[in-house]
C-alpha cells in the first residue's frame, strides 16, 4: 500500500519535471536556475543558442566560479540572490550580442531559495531600433536639406537677409499678383531687374516672355521702332515685311522698360498712350497694333525731380507710378552684404569649378566698404578675388586695392574726426580754466600759482 503511494509521488514528480522541461522548452528565451549557494540546477536547450556557453560545464556547477573562469558570461541571477529582488538588465556579450536578463526570486519565508533567469536576445531588436534612428535621423537631413533648397528656389537665388530687403520682395510678390504697372526705382545695381523677374515669374503672365530694353543705351532714332517695331517699307533699309517692337514681342509678357528716365519726351507720349488704349502705331503704320503687355519701369533717377523740371512727363509719371517699389542702396542695407558674398563666392566656385573660402579679415573689409556700385560691384569684385587668389583662400590681400585704399582711408579720416574732437575739447577746457585763473587773481604771477604752472608756461598758452 505504502509502495503504491510513493511510486504515485515519484510518478507524479517525474511528471512535474517533464512538465518544467517542456515549459522550460517552449521558449524562444533561454532560462536557468540557480539554488540559494549559486548552483546551476536546470537550464533550457536556448541557454546554448543564446550565451554560446558550454552546457556540459555547468549543471551542478557555482554561478560565481564558472563566470569567474569565463564559463558563463554573465551573474545577474547572483545580484538577485544578493539583493533578494528582481533584477532587469541589458548587456552586450562578447560575441557582440545584444541581450535582456531578467532574474526572479523565488522565497520561502523571507530566504531565497532559488532565482529563475530569462534571458532574452535582443540583437535583432537593437538592429532594428539602430535602423529605425538612423532613418529618423536621414530623413530629417533629407526634410532639412529640401527645406533648404524649396526655400532657395522660392526666392529664386535673390538674397534678402536685412528687413528692407524683405520688405521689397514681399511687396514684389503681392504687386506680381495684379496685373498694374510698377516702377521700380533704385541705384544703379541694386537689384531692379531681379525684382522685376519676380514681378513676371510669381504672376500670370510668368510663361509669357520677359523682355527688357534700355532706353538709355539705344540711340533716339532706333528706340521708337525698337518699341513699337515698323510697317512695310516705312523707311529705307528697313526689312520688306516690316518688323515687330518689343511691345509685340512682349505680348502675353512682361516688359522692363529699364532707365525709363532716359526715354525723349516724345516716345513718353507714345508710351503712355499705349498704357492707356493698350495699342500703338508701328512706325509708318496708318492702323493701330494690339497689345497685351505688362510694363514695369525702372529707374536709377530721380523722377520726381525731373517732372518738376519738365524733363519727364507728369502724366506718364503717375501711370507708370501706379505701384513704386524702392529698392534702398546696399550701404543702407549691410545685413545683406555676407549672405551676398557667401551666395557670388558659391555661384563662382560653381562656374570655374573652385573650392575656395574667404577669411574673416577680408569680410571685414568688404562690409566697410560703401558699395556705390551695389549689388553689381560686390559680384564682380567677388569673381574678380576668387579668380585672382592664387590660394583657396581670399584674404585681405586679394580685396582689390581700389576699394581697400577707399576703406583705410575713411577709417583713417574717422580716426582724425575723433582724435580732433578730443583736442577740440580739452583745448576749449583749458582755455576756460586759465580765463577763471586770470579773472580770480590780482595779477598774472598769481594766475600762474593758482594754475601751477610757470609764468612763461602760462604765457604761451595765452599766446596759443
Ligand atoms: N538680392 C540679390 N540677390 C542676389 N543677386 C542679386 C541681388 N540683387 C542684385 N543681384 C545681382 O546683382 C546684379 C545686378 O542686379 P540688377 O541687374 O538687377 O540691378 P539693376 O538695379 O537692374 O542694375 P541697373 O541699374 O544697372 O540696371 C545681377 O547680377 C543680379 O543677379
Amino acid at each position: 500500500m505504502n509502495n503504491s503511494v510513493d511510486l504515485s509521488y515519484e510518478t507524479k514528480y517525474r511528471e512535474l519535471l517533464l512538465e518544467i522541461g517542456a515549459v522550460m522548452e517552449s521558449t524562444p528565451d533561454a532560462i536557468y536556475t540557480i539554488d540559494s549557494k549559486g548552483i546551476v540546477l536546470r537550464f533550457n536547450s536556448m541557454l546554448k543558442k543564446i550565451l554560446n556557453v558550454d552546457t556540459s560545464k555547468i549543471l551542478g556547477k557555482n554561478l560565481k566560479d564558472l563566470k569567474e573562469r569565463g564559463i558563463f558570461p554573465e551573474n545577474v541571477a547572483l545580484l538577485c540572490l544578493e539583493q533578494k529582488k528582481e533584477i532587469t538588465l541589458t548587456q552586450k556579450l562578447d560575441d557582440g550580442k545584444h541581450v535582456m536578463i531578467s532574474s526572479y526570486p523565488m522565497f520561502k519565508g523571507n530566504e531565497v531559495i532559488f532565482v529563475v533567469t530569462k534571458i532574452r536576445d535582443m540583437t535583432e531588436l537593437v538592429q532594428m531600433k539602430n535602423e529605425l534612428e538612423q532613418i529618423k535621423r536621414l530623413s530629417s537631413n533629407y526634410y532639412r536639406e529640401l527645406k533648404i533648397l524649396r526655400k532657395m528656389a522660392e526666392s529664386s537665388d535673390v538674397i534678402a537677409q536685412s528687413d528692407a530687403m524683405k520688405n521689397v520682395i514681399d511687396l514684389a510678390r503681392r504687386v506680381a499678383q495684379v496685373d498694374t504697372t510698377v516702377l521700380i526705382s533704385g541705384e544703379s545695381g541694386t537689384g531692379k531687374e531681379v525684382i522685376a523677374k519676380i514681378i513676371h515669374s510669381e504672376g500670370k503672365r510668368k510663361n509669357g516672355p520677359f523682355v527688357k530694353i534700355n532706353c538709355g543705351a539705344i540711340p533716339e532714332n532706333l528706340l521708337e521702332s525698337e518699341l513699337f517695331g515698323y510697317a512695310e517699307g516705312s523707311f529705307t533699309g528697313a526689312l520688306k515685311k516690316g518688323k515687330p517692337g518689343l511691345f509685340e514681342v512682349a505680348t502675353g509678357g512682361t516688359l522692363l522698360l529699364d532707365e525709363i528716365g532716359d526715354l525723349p519726351f516724345l516716345l513718353q507720349v507714345k508710351l503712355l498712350r499705349v498704357l492707356q488704349d493698350s495699342e500703338f502705331y508701328r512706325v509708318g503704320d496708318v492702323a493701330p497694333t494690339k497689345t497685351d503687355v505688362r510694363v514695369i519701369a525702372a529707374t536709377n533717377r530721380n523722377l520726381e525731380e525731373m517732372v518738376k523740371k519738365r524733363l519727364f512727363r507728369e502724366d506718364l509719371y503717375y501711370r507708370l507710378n501706379v505701384v513704386q517699389i524702392t529698392i534702398p542702396p546696399l550701404r543702407e542695407r549691410k545685413n545683406d552684404i555676407i549672405p551676398l558674398i557667401y551666395h557670388f563666392i558659391s555661384k563662382f566656385n560653381e562656374k570655374y569649378n573652385f573650392n575656395k573660402n574667404i577669411n574673416s579679415d577680408a569680410v571685414e573689409m568688404l562690409l566697410d566698404y560703401d558699395w556705390p556700385g551695389n549689388v553689381r560691384e560686390l559680384e564682380n569684385t567677388i569673381e574678380n578675388m576668387l579668380v585672382l587668389s592664387p590660394t583657396n583662400s581670399l584674404s585681405l590681400e586679394t580685396v582689390p586695392k581700389s576699394i581697400s585704399e577707399k576703406v583705410d582711408l575713411a577709417n583713417e579720416h574717422r580716426e582724425n574726426a575723433r582724435t580732433t574732437t578730443l583736442g577740440t575739447l580739452v583745448a576749449s577746457y583749458e582755455k576756460k580754466v586759465i580765463n577763471d585763473a586770470l579773472e580770480n587773481s590780482k595779477d598774472f604771477e598769481e594766475a600762474a600759482k593758482i594754475l601751477g604752472v610757470h609764468r612763461t608756461t602760462l604765457l604761451r598758452k595765452l599766446k596759443k
